[in-house]
Parts: structure tokens; sequence; C-alpha cells
């Protein structure tokens, strides 16, 4: 376990800077899982916490010393890409024995890790294997693997679940959860595109953009008090309805921000905005229906269970008052 500070980070490739001055402090055991649009500059924050890649301007501490000097081999980090990064002629064994080896692990010991990580991840049966002889998902669990047997201060996980399927995206998911938990919690950093694994497994999310921090929170506080528009739309799925100009003017804001579970639709055609029902999505257990109610973008309200509504049926619809984002000019949220 390990605590990580970062203050004032900055990273520039020739003279392009994209990382802008980043302050976050990471606590010890924490889950921290960075997200944000492609390009804002989440894996060049994991590599430069890594030491894959050097730090333009300045500090990186764990536990009170600074790393920024260090080889990723002396800052007790194991990172797991996306890519797996296997060697393609070893076995599974040798591959999580392999960084054991390099330290002068005695043989005993690297056996005994290596056991207790195959079972912890249950890929005891394929120690013999080559990696080509696994699937995608095994791959990634001798990845992570490898990465435990390391015991590491602090794991990186670089859009670990990526390359998988939807099924094993989820399985391996509450595995790294497990892993979390199993592991007396050791501080892990987590990039992420996906809402849903940013959502679970973070104890905090850093909601990066354009290589600045734009807010750090729990998933609850981000979901429910983001502290402006950016983080507002971009966590969350679907995304947050906004209403402009009349809609929003009529409750004293710039911009209105209303989730789809908080907008119901009124039977009795006295609602405070009508429209027309454009496409609903059935998810089997909640519905999605898009609204047409003369904004740029249709509303997206939420129903339970499956659409009752056809595209063409003119239907009413009411924000639950108190569920209702007000933001200004800024884009900054507004007091209630
Ligand atoms: N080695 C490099 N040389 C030059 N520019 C780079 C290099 N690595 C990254 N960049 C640039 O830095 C910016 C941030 O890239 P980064 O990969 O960190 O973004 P990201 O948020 O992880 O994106 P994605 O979600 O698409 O993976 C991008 O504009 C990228 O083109």
């Amino acid at each position: 376990m390990a605590e990580l500070q970062l203050k004032d980070i900055r990273k520039s490739f020739g003279a392009v800077e994209v990382i802008k001055g980043v302050s976050l402090d990471i606590h010890s055991g924490e889950f921290m899982v960075f997200v944000g649009p492609s390009g804002c500059g989440k894996s060049t924050l994991l590599r430069l916490i890594a030491g894959l890649e050097d730090i333009t301007s300045g500090t990186l501490s764990f536990d009170g010393q600074v790393v920024n000097g260090l080889t990723p081999s002396r800052r007790g980090i194991a990172m797991v890409f996306q890519s797996y990064a296997l060697y393609p002629h070893m076995t599974v064994y040798d591959n999580m024995a392999f960084g054991m080896k390099l330290a002068n692990g005695s043989k005993e010991q690297i056996r005994k890790r290596v056991e207790a990580a195959a079972e912890m991840l249950q890929i005891t049966p394929y120690l013999d294997r080559l990696p080509k002889q696994l699937s995608g998902g095994q791959r990634q669990r001798v990845a992570i693997g490898r990465a435990i047997v390391r015991d590491p201060k602090v794991f990186l996980f670089d859009e670990p679940l990526s390359n998988l399927d939807a099924a094993l995206r989820v399985a391996t998911r509450l595995e790294i959860a497990k892993l979390h938990h199993d592991m007396g919690k050791t501080t892990m950093i987590y990039v992420t595109h996906d809402q849903v694994e940013a959502m679970t497994l973070a104890d905090r999310i850093c909601v990066l953009r354009d290589g600045i921090v734009e807010q750090v929170g729990t998933p609850l506080e981000l979901y429910e008090r983001p502290q402006s528009l950016f983080v507002a739309g971009f966590i969350g799925s679907p995304k947050m309805n906004f209403l402009n100009g009349q809609y929003a003017d009529a409750y004293r804001a710039h911009t209105l921000g209303i989730r789809s579970e908080h907008l119901v639709i009124k039977d009795n055609k006295d609602g405070v905005w009508n429209g027309q029902v454009i496409h609903s999505e059935n998810l089997g257990s909640d519905s999605y229906v898009y609204i047409d109610i003369g904004t740029r973008e249709p509303l997206i309200v939420r129903q339970e269970g499956t659409a009752r509504h056809q595209p063409g049926e003119s239907l009413s619809i009411s924000p639950i008052d108190k569920q209702i984002h007000r933001f200004d000019a800024q884009g900054r949220p507004m007091a209630a």
C-alpha cells in the first residue's frame, strides 16, 4: 500500500503540453479511477506515475518520497495493459514468475507466490500453457496474476478490460474488485472509458479534461453533485438531458440538467412539457423513451419495464423538482 501525491504535474511532448498542472492525493489502499474523453491525458498521467514517461515539471511522491527520478522497477508498481503484454514463448507460469526471477527471488518463494496468485485468479489449470492457448479473458487474468506476484505497492491498470467481450468484462470486473479487497486494499489506479467500470470499481473517480483535473469525488458525489456542466454530461449513461433557452429561463438558469430517471411521463397530459415520442429502447428491465419537445436533442426518459409508448405518440413530461440541476452561463452549478 502506498499513498501518492501529485503536485502540479506537467508533461509536454515537444511543444505540446498534454498534462497541464495536475495536483491530486491518492490515499493508501484507495481504488482511484481516471476517466475523461479520448485524448484528455489519462494514459499519459498513468505512465508518468509508472515512470514510463518523464515528468516535465512538478513532483510525484510515494509515501512522502519524491520518485520523479526513479525507474519503473524501483517504484514498486505493477502495470496491467489492455494488450496483456505477455511473453508469447513462455508458459503462463514463467510469465507470472518472470518479474520475481529478475528480482532474484528464491525458487521456492517464486513457486509459492505464483501458485497463490493463480489460485486467486482461478488459472491454476493453465500454468503450463502458452499464452496463445488461452482465451482473451484468461490471458488478461495471467497479466493480472503476473502483477500480483510482484507484490506491488501500487497497481496501475490501463483499460484492462477493453479487449474482452461483454460477459467477460463483467466477470473480470468483479475479479478486480475482489482482488482489491483480497489484497488488503492495495492502492490501485485504473484508467477506463467505461462508465460502469468507473462507477462500480472506484472509491473515488478523477475526471480529467484536456490535461487538467475537472473534479475528484466518490462515484455518487460526481453523479449527484457534479461541479460543472462537463462532469454532469460526462458521468452517467445515458447522458444527462440538457435544456437551454426558454426551458431553462423558466427555472432562472442558463442550462437545466435532468437525468433520465428524474423525468416522469404524465398520463393526464398536464406535465411541464409536451412532445412526441421519436423512439423507444427496450433493455428488458427498463426502457428509454426519446421525446421531441422542441429542444435541440430529444429528452431521454427512463421508464421501468418495457416501453409502453409508440413513435408519434403525444406525451406530457415533468421533471422531479428536487432532482433538477441548474447551471449558470459558465457551466457552474447554481444553488438550489
Ligand atoms: N509519445 C507521445 N508523443 C506525442 N504526443 C503524445 C504521446 N503520447 C500521448 N500523446 C498525446 O497526448 C494526448 C493525451 O494522450 P493520452 O493517451 O494520455 O490520452 P487518453 O486520455 O489516455 O486517451 P484515450 O482515451 O484515447 O486512450 C493526446 O493528444 C496524444 O496524442
